[in-house]
């Protein structure tokens, strides 16, 4: 019993699959990271997932995170610091991290020789990944590098009015078309609510319909659809192209159905990342990189024609322009002073300003107006 074979035939290993839970708050993100992960654990050989958890605000998570954002980012003391909320706080500790991203993805790309599968638990605040700059950067920089796929956790009792149900679906399809990485949604808590109606909304629209017509408060006092009704049964139809984009499970985090579907899906994901995903990221890279190339081509003809027009007009210029050969020889052997700031730090390299003192009795005079 295993997921996927972990080295390919020529012997060597595969790259590890990244899967990315987002999910409201309360729809089982964290339950489902550890259904997963004991389920990887339960495989024969075992195959132990690695683990992060971006969620600074968690008090507990049922699982053991290989790297856990509150060991870098003390939220509490992030809300303290600068004065925030909780929501401000979470984002400000998210941004924090984000800025030791690159440390993270080192490390993460050192384990990919042994893991199969790297799993990121994000904030119970949806948005505050979803919709950031950080979120964001950490999206891109591992999905650039490893074979990543969005999970998305639908709290499927929750959703099952229709008009929760479009709701969710909207933000999952902005998600979707915001990170444009292959999608899987799963239907979570199937033991309380199985997920057939939602299957069946997805797979035929008319039945939405029917069902969003049947639901109380569709229809105005004078038997008119109401503006919402109208207004879902649109975007019913705007929907129908974006579950053709997606996969759909069913799971229950609690009793581990549908765990072996969800990672056949990751699976296929893999495929569509590799085929849709990856020549996207590079003809997007190629695309800056001659923008890039375009500029300073643009920068270097200009210029050569600014020193074209002055030779013109001043021919003589470049004579008067030349060095003394002694002044010359004096720089041949002048090393350029290039610093590399990714390089250890230096003594005296950091002055940090603000905590400069002054001598006793040192007098400052501060320039004045006049
Ligand atoms: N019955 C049932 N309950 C579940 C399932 N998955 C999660 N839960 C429950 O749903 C609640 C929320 O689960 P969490 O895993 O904390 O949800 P979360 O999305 O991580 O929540 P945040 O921390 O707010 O992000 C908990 O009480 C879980 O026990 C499931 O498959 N079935």
């Amino acid at each position: 019993m295993s997921t996927a074979p972990s080295s390919s035939s020529s012997g060597i290993k595969r790259k590890p699959s990244v899967i990315i839970t987002i999910g409201m708050a309360g729809a089982g993100k964290s339950t489902f990271v550890q259904r997963i992960n004991s389920y990887l654990h339960s495989l024969d050989p075992p195959s132990p997932p690695y683990i992060l958890n971006l969620d600074p605000a968690v008090t507990q998570v049922p699982y053991e995170a290989n790297i856990d954002i509150r060991d870098t980012v003390n939220y509490q003391e992030v809300m303290k610091q600068y004065n925030l909320g909780p929501n401000g706080g979470i984002l400000t500790a998210l941004n924090l991290f984000t800025t030791k991203f690159d440390q993270v993805l080192g490390i993460v790309e050192k384990r990919a020789d042994t893991v199969d599968h790297i799993i990121l638990d994000t904030p119970g605040q949806i948005e505050i990944f979803t919709w950031s700059a950080s979120g964001a950067i950490i999206t891109d920089a591992i999905a650039s590098s490893l074979p990543t796929v969005v999970a998305y956790i639908v709290d499927t009792p929750r959703s099952s009015a229709p008009a929760t149900f479009m709701s969710n679906m909207l933000y999952a399809c902005s998600i979707m078309y915001k990170t444009k990485l292959p999608f899987i949604l799963v239907f979570n808590k199937t033991d309380v609510q199985p997920h057939d109606f939602a299957l069946e909304w997805m797979q035929d629209f008319e039945a939405f319909q029917s069902a969003l017509a049947s639901h109380s408060g569709s229809h105005d006092s004078e038997g008119e659809p109401t503006y919402m009704n109208s207004l879902m049964n649109s975007m019913s139809l705007v929907l129908d192209e974006f579950y053709k984009h997606l996969k759909a499970v069913g799971v229950s985090s609690m009793t581990g159905d549908g765990v072996k579907e969800f990672f056949d899906a990751v699976e296929e994901s893999r495929e569509v990342y590799e085929k849709e995903y990856l020549p996207e990221l590079e003809r997007s890279r190629a695309a800056r990189e001659k923008t890039l190339q375009d500029v300073k081509d643009d920068s270097m003809s200009r210029l050569m024609k600014d020193l074209a027009v002055d030779r013109a007009k001043n021919p003589d210029a470049a004579l008067h322009d030349r060095w003394a050969s002694d002044e010359e020889d004096d720089d041949d052997d002048a090393e350029i002073n290039i610093i590399d700031r990714s390089e250890e730090p230096w003594p005296g390299q950091y002055i940090d300003m603000t905590r400069a003192r002054r001598q006793d009795g040192e007098q400052i005079n501060w320039p004045r107006p006049s």
